[in-house]
């Protein structure tokens, strides 16, 4: 059964150009007669991509290659410019854990918004709240404030919510060096654990090793175009060889 599918994805984003541009500047500059639309970067660039559930696939290339966006598209953070993007089930995006919690609400109201936003029922998400605060291990901030948290807390909170159901759909962007090295063990066991229940992954990382253990293809990005996919392997010796080139 076909869970993702990507026809001819693209997506332009603003450069700081662009967003430096304001109405002032730009009717001056149209007055002098020196406007020039401001530079918009093409991130994604017709990207076909199709996984059919238990597949687990890795996405490897440089940075600033377009991982992360096509993360954030897939799971729709981000709406493509072009093309179309179809998901079917239940999906859990591990990207930059923490980023869309409210620093001025407690722990417990966060995780039960942060929840919601994933698409689970309030009640539902009250329910599962000592659970997911336990795999967190901050049952003791649980009427904190989320700033009163460190980062590595707050990751550990965002992993904790996400993962505290088995998805049909995993996303992960880097996520498994959130936290300190007894958190990390954790987490990878979790991980693992929908790994053998077939749950569809999706896997950015610069973690070669990593990929090659867990993913069965993979996906090599290069200036956000998909440079080559196949088996795990070639695609991985592929990069190696691209990067050892130049
Ligand atoms: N918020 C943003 N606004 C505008 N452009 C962005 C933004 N975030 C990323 N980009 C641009 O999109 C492109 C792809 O970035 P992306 O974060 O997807 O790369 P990546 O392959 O995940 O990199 P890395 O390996 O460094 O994590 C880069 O050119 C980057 O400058």
């Amino acid at each position: 059964m076909e869970v993702i599918r990507l026809d001819r994805v693209s997506l332009y984003r603003r450069t700081q150009e662009e967003f430096s541009y304001d109405f002032k500047t730009s009717l001056i500059s149209l007055l002098e007669g020196k406007y020039r639309h401001p530079n918009r970067k093409l991130v994604l660039s017709d990207i076909n991509l199709t996984l059919r559930a238990g597949d687990r696939v890795g996405i490897v290339g440089a940075n600033g290659s377009g991982k992360s966006t096509l993360l954030k598209v897939i799971c729709g953070i981000l709406k493509p410019t072009g093309g179309k993007v179809s998901v079917s089930g239940n999906l859990a995006p591990l990207i930059e854990l923490g980023a869309g919690f409210d620093a001025s609400m407690s722990v417990s109201d966060n995780v039960i918004m942060y929840g919601v936003m994933l698409g689970f029922a309030r009640r539902e998400m009250r329910r599962r709240l000592p659970s997911i605060l336990d795999f967190a291990e901050l049952e003791d901030y649980a009427f904190a404030p989320v700033k009163s948290l460190s980062s590595g807390m707050k990751a550990r909170l965002g992993f904790a919510v996400a993962t505290d159901v088995r998805p049909d759909i995993l996303l992960l962007d880097e996520v498994l060096s959130v936290g300190d090295a007894q958190f990390r063990k954790k987490c990878r066991r979790r991980i693992e654990k929908f790994w053998a229940e077939n749950v569809t992954i999706i896997v950015v990382s610069h973690d070669l090793k990593f990929i090659r253990q867990w993913c069965q293809r993979a996906v090599w990005l290069e200036h956000g175009k998909i440079a080559f996919t196949g088996s795990v392997d070639e695609t991985v010796e592929r990069y190696l060889a691209e990067v050892e080139r130049v």
